[in-house]
Parts: C-alpha cells; sequence; structure tokens
C-alpha cells in the first residue's frame, strides 16, 4: 500500500499567491488513508493558528485547507512545529469568506487572513483574553475633592470631576471624552489618587436613561420591511438628512438582539465613533463594543474575542471591524454608504460596502446601507432590483429641509475668499442669535506660496504637488508625503523677501473671520486642529452645545453631525469640484454639498445654505438646488450609461510607481500587450498607460492602465487570462505595482 502523507495550506504574510504547503506531524499520518476520519481530522487544523519554519525563522500563519498532492515533491516540504491554542482562531465559514475576498481583489490569501486577525494574534500572543490597564480612584483620591484643584484648573477640574464616579476608566473611555488627558492622570497616579487596575474587557458602566422616539411611518415601513426579510437581502434605506436612519438602525438592532443575534455596524472613520456607540447603549441598555483607530493592541484584541465569544451583541466600528468573527451574527448594517473611507486605499484595496455584502449573503442574513446621498453603484442596484429599496422622504419631528441658494460672487470684491454678501448674512443669523457654519475644504493657511518679485512657488521636491503654507508654524507642508520645511526667509529662486501668500485656506480663514467677528467665538474643526486625541470629539460637543458662535470646517464636518442651534451654512470654493478629472467628481461634489447643507436646520430653527460661486448658470447646481439629490442622480446615472462608466460597466486599475519612469511606462506596455492577445466574448477594453492625475509622489512616478469590461466576471477572466505571465514578468519585481479592483479614486 502506497502511504499517502497529509499536508496542510497555510496563509502566511508575504507576497504568496497560493497558500503555502507544510507536511503535518507524525501522529496524525494514519488518518490519510480513512476517509471517514478525515472530515474529523479537518475540523482539528482549519482555521488554526499554528507556528511554521519559514526560511531561516518561525512564522505564525492559519491553515486554511489541506491538500493531498499539489505536484510539490514532498521532500521538498517542511513540517509544521506547533499549533498555537486549543481552538480554531477562524471558522470555516470566516474562512470562505476571506478566501472569496483574497480571490476577488487579488490579494495574497496571508494578507487576508492576516487582516481579520488582532495584531496580538497575528504576533502569536495567547488567544486567552487579555484585560484592559484601567484607572479608579484610590482610598487616597475619594478625599480629594474638586475644590481642592486649581479653581483656574479647568480642564484638570473637569476630569476629576468624572473620575470622581468610582467608575474604572479605560483609555478608550478617557479618549472618548477628554483630550490630553494622559499626563494628568499620570500625575494622579504618582500622587496616589488613582488606582492602576487591570479591568475586564468590557467594563460595566452606568447607563443614561434612553431617549426613543416614536417611529415616523416611513421609519416603520423601512423597519418592518428589513424585518419582513427571510435570510439574505441587501436593503438600501435612502434617507434624506436628519430623517432619522439611525432610530431605523436602532429598531431593527433591538428586534435582532431580542432574538439572541448578534450585530455588526459600520461606520466612516470620523473619528465619533465612541460617540456614537454612547447613543447606541443608552438605547439599546447593554454596552456595544466600539472598534476604531483610537484603540490599542490589547483593546482590539478584547472586542475581537467578545464578539467571537457572543459575549457582546453589537460591534460597532470603522471599515476593517468588518473582518471579526461573530458567535451568532444576524444583522449587517453600512450608515453613509457612499462614503469614501470604506474603500481601503493601499495595500488590501477592498471595499467594506461590497464585502459587507458579500458576507451576509454567505451567512444569509439581511444588510442594510444607508445614506442620504447614496452612491450610483447602490442607487442602480436598487432600481435593477437587486436591492430593496427603502426611502425616508422627511425630516424626523419638526425639523424643515435646508433652504439651498447659490450666491453669485462673479465681479464682487472678495476678502479672504468672502463675499460681502455671505458676510452680511452671517451677520443676520448671528444677530438672530443662531449659529454659522462656514465650509471650506481645505486646511493650512494658503494653499501656495509665490513669491512677488520672480514667480517661484514652494513645491514639493517629492511630489508633483505645491507645498501648503501653515502660519500658526511658519512651515510649509506637502499634504500628500508629509514633508516638511521652514518658510524660506527669502525666495531661494531670486533672493527677494517678498513672497504672497496665494488662496484660501480654513486657518487663514480663521484669522480674518476672528478680525471680522471680533465678538463672536469660531471653533476651527480640520485635521489641524484635531490631531490630539479625544480633541474631535471635544470639538464636536462645544459645537453641538452651542459654545461657539462660528464654526469653520472641512469634510470632517459633513458627515453625521447634529448641531442643533446651526441655522447658516455658507460653502466656498465647491466650484473646483465641477471641473474634475474623476467621472466622479460630480457625485462627490453633489454629495459633499448635500450632506454639508444637512447639518443646517436640524432643531427648530429653520436652516439656510448659501453657495458662494463663479459658476451659478453650471447645470450639476441647476439640477441639485431644482430637483435635489434624486434628480442629480438620475441625470447622472443617465450620463454614465451612455458613456457606459460604472455601474454600467467594471473597472480594475492597475498602478505602478517606479524611481525611473521608463521601467513603469515598460512595465504596464507588457501588461497591456497581454491583455490584448488574449480571447475575449464579451466586450473589455484597455486604456492606458497614462500618467496618474499626481504624476509623482515620494519621488516615485506613477502611472496607470485601466481595464474595463461590462460584467465583473469577464473582467476577472480577463485578468486572471494574464495574472500569471504579469507576476513571472522580469519588471514585476522591480517597480511596485499594485491592482485596484472597482478603483474609486484615479488619484
Ligand atoms: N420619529 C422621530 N420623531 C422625532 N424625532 C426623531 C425621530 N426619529 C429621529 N428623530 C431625531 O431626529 C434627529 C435626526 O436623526 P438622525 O441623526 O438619526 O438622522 P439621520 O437620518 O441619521 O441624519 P444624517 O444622514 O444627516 O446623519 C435626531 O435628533 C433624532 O433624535
Ligand atoms: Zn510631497
Amino acid at each position: 500500500m502506497q502511504t499517502k502523507f497529509l499536508r496542510v495550506q497555510v496563509a502566511l504574510p508575504g507576497p504568496f499567491w497560493q497558500p503555502l504547503s507544510y507536511l503535518v506531524p507524525d501522529d496524525s499520518l494514519s488518518v490519510a488513508t480513512d476517509p471517514s476520519l478525515q472530515s474529523a481530522w479537518l475540523a482539528d487544523w482549519l482555521g488554526w493558528r499554528v507556528r511554521v519554519p519559514f526560511r531561516n525563522q518561525t512564522r505564525i500563519a492559519v491553515v486554511v485547507g489541506v491538500d493531498q498532492d499539489d505536484g510539490v515533491e514532498l521532500s521538498k516540504l517542511k513540517p509544521l512545529l506547533v499549533k498555537l491554542d486549543q481552538e480554531p482562531v477562524l471558522n470555516s465559514q470566516d474562512l470562505k469568506f476571506l478566501r472569496w475576498a483574497a480571490n476577488y481583489y487579488h490579494e495574497p490569501i496571508g494578507e487576508v487572513v492576516m487582516a481579520a486577525l488582532p495584531k496580538r494574534l497575528r504576533d502569536g500572543e495567547p488567544l486567552a483574553l487579555p484585560g484592559v490597564m484601567t484607572w479608579q480612584r484610590s482610598a487616597l483620591g475619594q478625599s480629594i475633592s474638586v475644590d481642592q484643584l486649581s479653581a483656574r484648573a479647568h480642564k484638570q477640574r473637569v476630569l476629576w470631576q468624572a473620575l470622581s464616579n468610582d467608575q474604572a476608566w479605560s483609555s478608550s473611555q478617557l479618549n472618548a471624552s477628554f483630550s490630553g488627558w494622559q499626563p494628568l492622570v499620570k500625575r494622579w497616579v504618582e500622587q496616589g489618587w488613582l488606582a492602576v487596575k487591570e479591568g475586564p474587557c468590557l467594563a460595566h458602566k452606568s447607563l443614561p436613561n434612553p431617549v426613543r422616539h416614536l417611529l415616523n411611518d416611513e421609519q416603520q415601513a423601512a423597519v418592518t420591511s428589513v424585518q419582513a426579510s427571510q435570510g439574505f437581502g441587501c436593503f438600501l434605506l435612502d434617507g434624506v438628512t436628519g430623517s432619522g436612519k439611525t432610530e431605523v438602525y436602532l429598531a431593527l438592532i433591538e428586534q435582532v438582539l431580542a432574538q439572541g443575534k448578534q450585530v455588526l455596524v459600520l461606520v466612516p472613520e470620523i473619528g465619533l465613533t465612541p460617540q456614537t456607540a454612547a447613543r447606541f447603549e443608552a438605547y439599546l441598555q447593554q454596552p456595544v463594543v466600539a472598534l476604531h483607530s483610537g484603540l490599542n493592541d490589547q483593546e482590539r484584541h478584547c472586542a475581537w474575542q467578545v464578539m467571537r465569544r457572543g459575549e457582546a451583541s453589537v460591534l460597532l466600528g470603522t471599515r476593517s471591524a468588518l473582518f471579526s468573527p461573530f458567535a451568532d451574527l444576524g444583522l449587517c448594517i453600512l450608515d453613509e454608504e457612499h462614503d469614501l473611507s470604506f474603500k481601503q486605499q493601499d495595500g488590501f484595496r477592498y471595499s467594506a460596502r461590497d464585502l459587507l455584502i458579500r458576507r451576509a449573503h454567505l451567512l444569509n442574513i439581511p444588510v442594510l446601507l444607508g445614506s442620504a446621498t447614496p452612491s450610483m453603484e447602490s442607487l442602480h442596484n436598487a432600481q435593477t432590483g437587486r436591492y430593496r429599496y427603502l426611502r425616508l422622504s422627511q425630516r424626523a419631528g419638526e425639523a424643515q429641509p435646508p433652504h439651498l441658494s447659490l450666491l453669485d460672487v462673479r465681479g464682487d470684491r472678495l476678502q479672504e475668499g468672502l463675499s460681502n454678501k455671505a458676510l452680511g448674512q452671517m451677520r443676520e443669523a448671528l444677530a438672530a442669535g443662531g449659529q454659522v457654519l462656514v465650509f471650506l475644504n481645505r486646511r493650512g493657511f494658503a494653499p501656495v506660496l509665490l513669491c512677488h518679485s520672480c514667480g517661484w512657488q514652494g513645491a514639493c521636491s517629492h511630489c508633483d504637488a505645491n507645498l501648503t503654507y501653515h502660519h500658526a508654524s511658519d512651515t510649509l507642508k506637502c499634504h500628500h508625503c508629509g514633508f516638511q520645511q521652514p518658510k524660506p526667509k527669502v525666495c531661494p529662486a531670486c533672493g527677494s523677501a517678498h513672497f504672497v501668500a496665494m488662496g484660501q485656506g480654513t486657518e487663514r480663514l480663521e484669522q480674518f473671520l476672528t478680525i471680522q467677528f471680533p465678538e463672536h467665538t469660531i471653533l476651527r474643526i480640520d485635521r489641524d486642529t484635531t490631531r490630539l486625541k479625544g480633541s474631535l470629539a471635544e470639538k464636536v460637543t462645544q459645537a453641538r452645545d452651542g459654545e461657539a458662535d462660528i464654526l469653520i470646517g472641512t469634510q470632517m464636518l459633513a458627515k453625521g453631525h447634529h448641531f442643533p442651534k446651526l441655522t447658516l451654512v455658507v460653502m466656498l470654493d465647491l466650484d473646483q469640484g465641477l471641473f474634475s478629472v474623476d467621472f466622479r467628481g460630480a457625485e462627490r461634489m453633489a454629495q459633499l454639498l448635500v450632506q454639508v447643507a444637512g447639518r443646517a436646520g436640524r432643531g427648530t430653527q429653520a436652516g439656510r445654505v448659501l453657495i458662494q460661486t463663479h459658476q451659478p448658470e453650471h447645470p450639476t447646481y441647476q439640477q441639485l438646488l431644482r430637483e435635489g439629490y434624486a434628480g442629480f442622480a438620475a441625470q447622472t446615472l443617465g450620463d454614465r450609461q451612455i458613456a457606459n462608466l460604472p455601474p454600467f460597466s467594471f473597472q480594475l486599475l492597475v498602478r505602478v510607481e517606479a524611481l525611473d519612469s521608463a521601467q513603469a511606462v515598460a512595465f504596464l506596455e507588457a501588461i497591456k500587450a497581454l491583455l490584448l492577445a488574449v480571447p475575449v466574448t464579451e466586450p473589455c477594453e484597455v486604456w492606458g498607460p497614462v500618467s496618474a492625475p499626481m504624476a509623482k509622489r515620494q519621488n516615485r512616478w506613477r502611472y496607470q492602465l485601466l481595464l474595463q469590461a461590462s460584467s465583473r466576471a469577464s473582467l476577472q477572466a480577463w485578468w486572471q487570462a494574464v495574472a500569471a505571465a504579469v507576476y513571472a514578468h522580469p519588471l514585476a519585481n522591480r517597480v511596485r505595482w499594485s491592482l485596484d479592483v472597482d478603483p474609486q479614486e484615479m488619484g
């Protein structure tokens, strides 16, 4: 009898297109010849973490399959070293999902599997639940009243007051409400006022009383439709800003929890996940696990474990929370489904929306996508019946829709980008006791620093981009690669000391408005003013509570926020979105406009929105104002159909970056030649190679090749036909290159 050796396939991070094979240790070899034992044997390996020898090291890997004969000579295979845990870390359904994702996005399976594990597990730490570090008042601390702290130390007093409730606080809880708490907490520990303890992953918190609304008819109809779904179904909740989509999510979640099942909610990366989680907790009266960029490795590990074990029922997280394991998932929700942050833009370039739908499909459970400005892809899917369409056409409660108008500033005198008309309207709104938001999607002081004598411009030496001037730090910064330098004293080209800062950024706008409105408080919210952990939450709370009269914000302020006192929104410099080279430019601009406008008039007072423009007759503006987002979307879908652009076709972008631009072009030309040699049955097109819109970044020249086909299947088949030859091409290892399936940005 011929002995058959068993091997397992493991996923190891790195550029391996197939899982790697290893031999299993001797004791299980006897199973090989007995088919009845094989399924039990499989269960004993699939999804387990193992330690394997690799080159001269050992690495952590996950078993993703078995193979009995893959043609590799046995003598070339190495044995596995050890299993790491007493149980698998991924179940067979998760593995199936991850394999599908790896296949669809042409990403090495090892990278995809590792994306589904918290870092500590990737590093080989034990599976067992770690505790999290918490701080709580000590016996000494309990005798310290807030009055013993200096009356002027406002921040300290607020923090000490919060810590006085005898709850143990973890760093993520503190981050959710306070910025700059670390040095204070450290000092209090040193003084013996606070004790450090290891707390459980899911700390007990006292939850505030729930605020609930009686659902209106449209909300109720949406809830009923999703609830009636038998197994998988994808629903698009198209609800105007302030229509109470969150209330619909909460009502549905409550019902799923009552059946003993879990819910996964994905939200955009806006740094407010803890605040949203708190709102969910109050409504549901149970802990909600939040997974976002503010957590440390230990907290991520905790979140992963409690969901997997079913110790918590709701996971609310950003993009990558999609890969979390669940004991019994019953519903998936994705809020602001049009948001670009759901698409990972480097490395493993997946769409969290598309993968979430796939996962729900594999698990046979419903998935709900919500937005006031749905993507053209989702609207098209709703129109063709792939998604069920649900509509909330009215604002919830008493709130009225905001009134939008165009402010034609052609020929007007502008001061720092603002017209006198806009300033006048701001004065009126402030005098009436309202709050005003000035929206400008560009941070920094000025986008260009120009020498007045010779015309020299500050440009990044590593990128094809201007350096933005930042006044507070007196530096020039590249917003693409992070390069920065002090502002030169004299022009590097001619020696003149006469510079002009051209164009507007939020920093400059703040300086100008401070002079114009000395009696009003101004709050600027952009990436520069919210770098410190917790500071965004702090600023948003101030804005919501009306502590500032004038808000200045970039797109950070566009999403999801609820500022009840806001009555006037002034939008500056939107026009640039009308002339984008990207075919999605108009869609993005329309979404931004409607979302920012949607922050106005959410309370008792009506809201107005002024769009300052030099293009008042532009059809995109005209259509948005006359027919709203729905009219704009109908027109845009019609145009895309005629031009055969997504969602009426499917794209794949091959991106290449190289120090030597000739190599980048040569590699793409080679790929193109391979593609053109493939006989295809359906229409497949290839464009390029062309220079990327940003031709150079971090010293590398960037080129791209665009593939387009009439179906996903034919696009995938076309690429598959050339993939092996592309990877084997001599330039494949000499340039940096990546595939972007369903690209969202051409950048
Ligand atoms: N049925 C209802 N009756 C009264 N108020 C409601 C109702 N439903 C929701 N609200 C309130 O309306 C406001 C807006 O709701 P919510 O934040 O859920 O809107 P949204 O649709 O998510 O908006 P956006 O897309 O702009 O973020 C909230 O203050 C919410 O409490
Ligand atoms: Zn740069």
